[in-house]
């Protein structure tokens, strides 16, 4: 029996949700949800409605798992409680500093439903969080470092896309090469945030909005650029068309530690990504955890969760039998 899914917001991370899906064939896309005309939003999967999002207030039957894919800055701190009342959902909530909230607002409302919801889904936070967790664990005595890019934070933009007056905007993250370097030197440097990255901003404003009021909006966001050197670029829906319409990203996660009595041998763990499609990569990772999700309720487990809460062998359609013999 396949495991059926929904997907509500059906942005860059909703489509590539829907490209995940299609390429694991225990999982079946059952509908996508909107909270605009469905009329006017075209997916590409043969056979699949597209709803209005309230219907989602009566397809608890039909539905294993809900993926929300609107955005962090100001959709998943509403829809992922909401509907965590009601579904097991995933969600991709990624701004960082506000994570210990956002899980409280959702466990209360999954642990009510005896439904399972996983939070702060994709590669950062994600991937990169077991990694930094597994290293940390491994290399009691060391230091982390955490770089992106250069490319398209997905949540950067999407927040920039909420300011009023934003028409649209790719964000690029972009690491200070000095940094990297120090770092791979091992002469495990003191880094700030601001000494780490820099942010690019590729505006396209409505017509007639303030611009310096958008361009102060965006350097004094908390969370997201107060702390970073940032550039804002205003251009035309053409140049965004011609010159930004990829949205490739990537990064990587070095742990240096050392061990020994004498602490005398130092060891680097290092996990990088290099990615052509953000959201279609973070979808892939989303989907497994879907998969997990929809078990985990199956068992009896409830409320929500992270990715440091669900054993790896969940994410797998392998049996355990499998696994350990392919895989260990
Ligand atoms: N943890 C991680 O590693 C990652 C997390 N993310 C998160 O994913 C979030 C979503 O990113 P992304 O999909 O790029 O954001 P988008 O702006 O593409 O989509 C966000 C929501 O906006 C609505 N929307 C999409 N297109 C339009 C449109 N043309 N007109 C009006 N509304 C539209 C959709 O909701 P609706 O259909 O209901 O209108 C959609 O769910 C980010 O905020 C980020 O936080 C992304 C990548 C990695
Ligand atoms: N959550 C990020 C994924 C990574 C990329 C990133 C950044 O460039 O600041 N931080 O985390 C995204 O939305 O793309």
């Amino acid at each position: 029996m396949s495991i059926r899914v929904g997907i509500l917001g059906y942005g860059n991370l909703g489509k590539g949700v829907e490209s995940a899906i299609a390429q694991n064939d225990d999982m079946e896309l059952k509908a996508v949800f909107t909270r605009r005309n469905p009329e006017n939003v075209k997916v590409r999967t043969a056979g699949v409605k597209v709803l209005q999002a309230d219907e989602l207030s009566h397809m608890q039957d039909e539905l294993d798992v809900l993926i929300l894919c609107g955005g962090s800055a100001t959709d998943l701190p509403v829809q992922t409680p909401q509907y965590a009342s009601m579904y097991n959902v995933v969600d991709s909530f990624d701004t960082h500093a506000r994570i210990p909230e956002h899980f409280a607002a959702v466990d209360a409302a999954a642990k009510k439903a005896g439904k399972v919801s996983l939070i702060s889904c994709g590669w950062d936070p994600g991937m990169f969080s077991l990694n930094r967790l597994y290293a940390n664990c491994v290399l009691p005595e060391g230091k982390d470092y955490t770089f992106w890019g250069k490319g398209v934070s997905q949540g950067h933009s999407d927040a920039v896309r909420r300011i009023e007056g934003v028409k649209d905007c790719r964000q690029y993250t972009i690491p200070v090469e000095k940094a990297v370097e120090a770092v791979r030197s091992g002469s495990n440097p003191e880094l700030t945030t601001r000494e780490k990255h820099t942010r690019e901003c590729f505006v396209v404003a409505e017509e007639g909005a303030d611009l310096a009021k958008i361009e102060n909006e965006i350097k004094t966001m908390p969370n997201y650029f107060s702390d970073y050197d940032t550039t804002v670029h205003f251009i035309t829906e053409e140049e965004m068309k011609r010159d930004h319409s990829g949205l490739p990203h990537g990064g990587m996660v070095i742990r240096t530690g050392v061990t020994g009595m004498e602490k005398e041998h130092k060891h680097v763990i290092e996990y990088s990504l290099k990615l052509d499609s953000n959201p279609e990569f973070t979808g892939s990772v989303i989907v497994a955890y879907a998969r997990a999700v929809s078990r985990m309720n199956k068992e009896g487990m409830s409320g929500c969760k992270t990715v440091f809460d669900v054993a790896p062998a969940y994410l797998s359609p392998k049996s355990a039998e499998e696994l350990r013999a392919h895989m260990l």
